[in-house]
C-alpha cells in the first residue's frame, strides 16, 4: 500500500537558521506516528509543511498523495488538523461551532457524537469563552476530527490537560480506527501510550526512529534490579531475583526490575546528539 505520508530530503531555512537539514519520513495509512524533540528542532516546522501551511526550501512531499504545496479542496477535507481555533471564536457555543465546522466536509461525523467523544457533553451548550483551557483543546480535537479525516496532525495535543483528561484523549485517538495520525509531544508517556512508530528530531535532524518500545536498543538493554539494600544492573534479572529471594529466604523488600523507559532513552539521545 501507498504511504500516507513520504517526505524525502526535507529542508527549511528561517533567514539564517536551519530548522530542517534533509528529513525523511514515511508514515503507513493506519499508523500513529509521534515527532519527538526539543525546544526548537524543528516539529512545528515539519507538520506545518505536511499540512501545507509552510512552505519547504528543499526535499520531495507527499501526504495522501499530493504535495501540500499544491493543496485542493478535497485533500483538505481528507486532513484533519487540531490547532488552536477557539480562541478566536466568541458568543457561539461548542453545539453551534462543532456543527458549522461539519459544513465544510464532504462526509461529516455526527457532531453530537464527536462532542460526547472529546468528553464536552456536558458542555454542549456552553459559550467558548466560558470553558477552562483543556476544555478548550478538547473543543479543538472535536474540531479536527468531526470531518472523519483519513490523517489527522496533532501538534502537542494534551497540552494543558489534567491527567483524566490525557487518559481519555488517549482513548479517543486509540477508537479512531483506520486513520492516519501524525502527533508531536513533549510527553515520552503519551508517545509510548499511542504511537506505533516514533522519531526524534534534533536540531532538524531525525536521530532515531522505531518502535518505542525498542527505540534506542531500549528492549535489550540492562535490567536494574533494586530492593531495599541495593540495586545492580544486569543481563540476567530473573537470576538475579532469585539468588535475592534465597537470600531473603522469601519475599525480597521493595523489589523492582526496570529497564530504561523512553524517556530515559530519549534523553540520552538528545545528549549525545546535542553537543555544543
Ligand atoms: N517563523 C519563523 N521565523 C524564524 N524562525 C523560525 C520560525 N519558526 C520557527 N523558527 C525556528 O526554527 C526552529 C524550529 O522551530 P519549530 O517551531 O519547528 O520547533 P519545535 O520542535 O516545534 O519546537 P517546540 O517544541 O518549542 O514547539 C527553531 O530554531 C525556531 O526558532
Amino acid at each position: 500500500m501507498n504511504a500516507a505520508v513520504s517526505v524525502r530530503g526535507l529542508t527549511k531555512r528561517y533567514g539564517d537558521v536551519t530548522a530542517l537539514r534533509g528529513v525523511d519520513l514515511e508514515i503507513r495509512p493506519g499508523e500513529v506516528f509521534a515527532i519527538l524533540g526539543p525546544n526548537g528542532a524543528g516539529k512545528t516546522t515539519t507538520v506545518e509543511i505536511l499540512e501545507g501551511h509552510r512552505d519547504r526550501d528543499a526535499g520531495t512531499v507527499s501526504v495522501l498523495g499530493v504535495d501540500p504545496r499544491r493543496p485542493t479542496r478535497r485533500w483538505r477535507a481528507r486532513t484533519g488538523i487540531v490547532q488552536q481555533a477557539a480562541d478566536d471564536m466568541a458568543e457561539v457555543t461548542v453545539r453551534e461551532v462543532v456543527r458549522h465546522f461539519a459544513t465544510y466536509y464532504p462526509r461529516p461525523r455526527d457532531p453530537d457524537e464527536v462532542i460526547e467523544q472529546v468528553g464536552l457533553a456536558g458542555k454542549a451548550d456552553a459559550r467558548i469563552p466560558a470553558l477552562s483551557g483543556g476544555q478548550r483543546r478538547r473543543l479543538d480535537v472535536a474540531l479536527g476530527i468531526v470531518g472523519d479525516p483519513e490523517l489527522l496532525f496533532l501538534d502537542e495535543p494534551t497540552t494543558g490537560f489534567d491527567p483524566e483528561a490525557r487518559r481519555r484523549f488517549w482513548d479517543l485517538i486509540r477508537g479512531l480506527e483506520g486513520t492516519t495520525v501524525l502527533l508531536t509531544t513533549h510527553y515520552l508517556e503519551e508517545a509510548e501510550a499511542l504511537a506505533d512508530r516514533v522519531a526524534v528530531i534534533v536540531h532538524g535532524r531525525i536521530v532515531a526512529e522505531g518502535d518505542p518500545r525498542t527505540l534506542g536498543g531500549r528492549a535489550s538493554a540492562r535490567a536494574t534490579v533494586a530492593w531495599a539494600d541495593g540495586e545492580v544492573e544486569t543481563d540476567t534479572p530473573a537470576a538475579t531475583v532469585v539468588e535475592l529471594a534465597r537470600r531473603y529466604g522469601g519475599e525480597v523488600p521493595r523489589l523492582t526490575v526496570t529497564r530504561p523507559s523512553l524517556e530515559d532513552t530519549y534523553l540520552r539521545l538528545i545528549e549525545e546528539r546535542s553537543g555544543p
